[in-house]
């Protein structure tokens, strides 16, 4: 325990590609795929050398307290290897998605693949290799160059070492934000868990940071 103040926020950002669309959907049920779909772009950061695991929820804290204990989260994975792999996104055209992801967010264009004879094409973005890191998988079918969004797709959530730079980034390039970050947000920051090397120093410390005690639940002494 140590170093400077722990410096962290969460804000949200929505964010939707501008010019790089034909067409902004008037609504969700109207809306028509503009290449890309509405991606929050969260911002998570700490300046400090303790593990700080941040969760943020979707509901409020009581209809979401943690089911499954934190160690045991932490161990879950190191025996079980199931995992996401990808989602499946239908887009009209796959280059100018391909654009936006990869020049707004920062992702790469990890493969590409053309079946012609079933008439489309995949690509597959993300941030890091499929062999550990969750994609989105973007599917062209040939000709189709709209669909419905609908009203049951949400959003991909992803983070961001600093949400206000990327936001300015993607309005450059004509995106346009239809949440600016800074909350409030839907999902506010819920809970955070330390492990500190000293239990009663740690409280003292963090009873002067007002803000960041009132997010506190749960201090672990780590081992
Ligand atoms: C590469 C592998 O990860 C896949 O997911 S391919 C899945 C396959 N996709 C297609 O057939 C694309 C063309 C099709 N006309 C479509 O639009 O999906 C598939 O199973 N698609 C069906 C689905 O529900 O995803
Ligand atoms: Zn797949």
């Amino acid at each position: 325990m140590g170093g400077e103040k722990p410096r962290f926020s969460n804000e949200m950002a929505g964010v939707r590609p501008g010019k790089m669309t034909s067409t902004q959907p008037e609504s969700r049920a109207q809306g028509r795929s503009i290449g890309a779909m509405a991606v929050w772009a969260c911002f998570v950061k700490w300046a400090w050398n303790a593990s700080i695991c941040i969760d943020h929820i979707h509901s409020n804290m009581a209809e979401s307290a943690p089911v499954v204990p934190s160690d045991e989260l932490l161990e879950w994975p190191k025996k079980d290897k199931r995992r996401f792999l990808h989602a499946v996104y239908r887009v009209g055209d796959l280059d100018r998605t391909i654009k936006f992801y990869t020049e707004c967010f920062g992702m790469k264009l990890l493969r590409k693949r053309d079946i012609p004879e079933e008439k489309y094409s995949n690509a597959f973005l993300g941030f890091g290799p499929e062999e550990s890191h969750f994609v989105v998988e973007l599917t062209y079918n040939y000709g189709v160059d709209k669909y419905d969004i609908g009203t049951g797709f949400g959003h991909f959530a992803i983070a961001t070492p600093d949400v206000y730079k990327m936001v300015e980034e993607i309005r450059a390039k004509g995106g346009s934000i239809t949440r600016e970050p800074g909350g409030p947000t839907p999902e506010p920051l819920c809970q955070v868990m330390l492990r500190v090397g000293d239990l009663d120093r740690s409280i003292k410390f963090y009873e002067k940071v007002q803000y960041f005690f009132d997010l506190l639940c749960e201090i672990h002494v780590a081992v």
